[in-house]
Order: structure tokens, then sequence, then C-alpha cells
């Protein structure tokens, strides 16, 4: 694996070492242009920066029953009211015209575009469209499955839109908002347990 480039703004605090901090999406550098207009307003892919939002932390888990525990979450440093845009989940941009890397566990679909649809520019393939924060990302890359930690997620992906007109998933908190103190949780979904070996619900 090469060497992550160095920072071009300084990470919050927590952030791993071996992980590129970003403050905006990429465009993964095979990523085709006739696809911009679908997850942009123009024909660049120009998003703004965020910076990292005071309400929530990067922590090291240390609860024995945690089953996470020795590994980083997302907690709420203030109290998160119930509907509001925690942060947005930043990583590279990247298209595939194959189902995505199953062992990746930080790539987020943000985007499927079937064969038959009239904006798919390519013909006879399906798109898919996806955020990956494996090597590089911000703090919304830290935040862990409710399954064996509460009973129920705090928290979901949307896809949104930033500042810049660029589609993003973001990580936004549910009707009871996220207690001071408490971790950041969402569901990664059935499928993404049925994946794994410790199966869930
Ligand atoms: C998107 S990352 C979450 C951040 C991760 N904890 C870290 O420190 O980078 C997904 C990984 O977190 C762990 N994880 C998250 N929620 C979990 C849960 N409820 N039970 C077990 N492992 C979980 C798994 O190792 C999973 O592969």
């Amino acid at each position: 694996m090469p060497p992550r480039q160095p920072h071009n703004t300084p990470p919050p605090p927590n952030w791993p070492e071996s992980v590129q901090y970003l403050t905006k999406s990429r465009l993964s550098p095979s990523f085709p242009a006739q696809l911009i207009p679908l997850i942009s307003s123009s024909t660049k892919f120009t998003p703004k920066p965020s910076t990292h939002p005071g309400h929530v932390v990067i922590k090291r888990i240390t609860t024995p029953g945690h089953p996470a525990n020795g590994q980083n979450g997302l907690f709420a440093k203030a109290k998160i009211p119930a509907g509001t845009l925690i942060i947005p989940y930043l990583g590279v941009i990247h298209a595939s015209f194959v189902l995505a890397d199953p062992e990746n566990d930080y790539d987020l679909s943000l985007l499927r575009i079937s064969a038959s649809e009239p904006r798919n520019p390519f013909s006879g393939v399906h798109i898919s469209i996806g955020v990956d924060a494996d090597q590089s990302g911000n703090a919304g890359r830290m935040v862990n499955d409710y399954r064996g930690v509460g009973t129920a997620p705090n928290a979901e992906f949307r896809v949104g839109t930033g500042e810049g007109g660029d589609m993003r998933m973001e990580l936004w908190s549910l009707k009871e908002g996220v207690k001071k103190g408490h971790e950041v949780l969402v569901s990664y979904g059935k499928g993404w347990w049925a994946g794994r070996r410790d199966g869930g619900d």
C-alpha cells in the first residue's frame, strides 16, 4: 500500500495515522467524465470543503462488551437534536460496472443507474457509483452499527447535496436525536451483516 499523502487540513483528535484526512470528497482518477453531471450540478465536480463539526468527536472504544472494542467510534460532544445533519460521509467517489469489493467496510453506495435508464451514457451496463472512505475520508467513516451496542440506531445515512451542488452521502440524526456523550449509531443494513461472519438480525 503506498504511503498516504500529507493532510491538507489537520485532522480531528484521534484520527488514524494511516488514513488520509479529507475535507471534501475526491473523484477516483478512473471516474468517467461522462458521469460527473449525474453527481454534480455542472460538468465539473466542485464540492466545497466541510470542516469537522463541533458536535461530534472520534473516540477510541474501551468498553469490554462493545463489539467494536479497541476500534474508534463517533460520539456526540453536545446534544444533537432530531433531524440534524451530523456530518457528511467523505471519501473517494468511484464508479464500477461490476460488484463493489465485498471486503471493504467503508464503501457506501451513492447511486445506481440501470442499463435501461436514458441518463446512462454507456450502453448495456449497469453503473454503481460509491464513496469509499477506506484509505481517505473524514470522521463520518467512524460511525458504528447499533447491533450489540444499543437497542436501535439514532442516526441514518441519507443521500444529500453539498454546498457545491455535489451529490454526497450524509449522516443524519433520527427522531430521538443523540444525547451528549452517546455514540452515534446507524444500521449498516441486513445485507451488510449477511455478508459478514457474525451475521445480524
Ligand atoms: C465503517 S467502520 C466503523 C468505524 C470503525 N469502528 C473504525 O474504528 O474504523 C466499520 C467497521 O466497524 C466495526 N463495527 C461497526 N459496528 C459494529 C458492530 N455493531 N459490531 C461489530 N463490529 C462493528 C466492524 O469492524 C466494521 O468492519
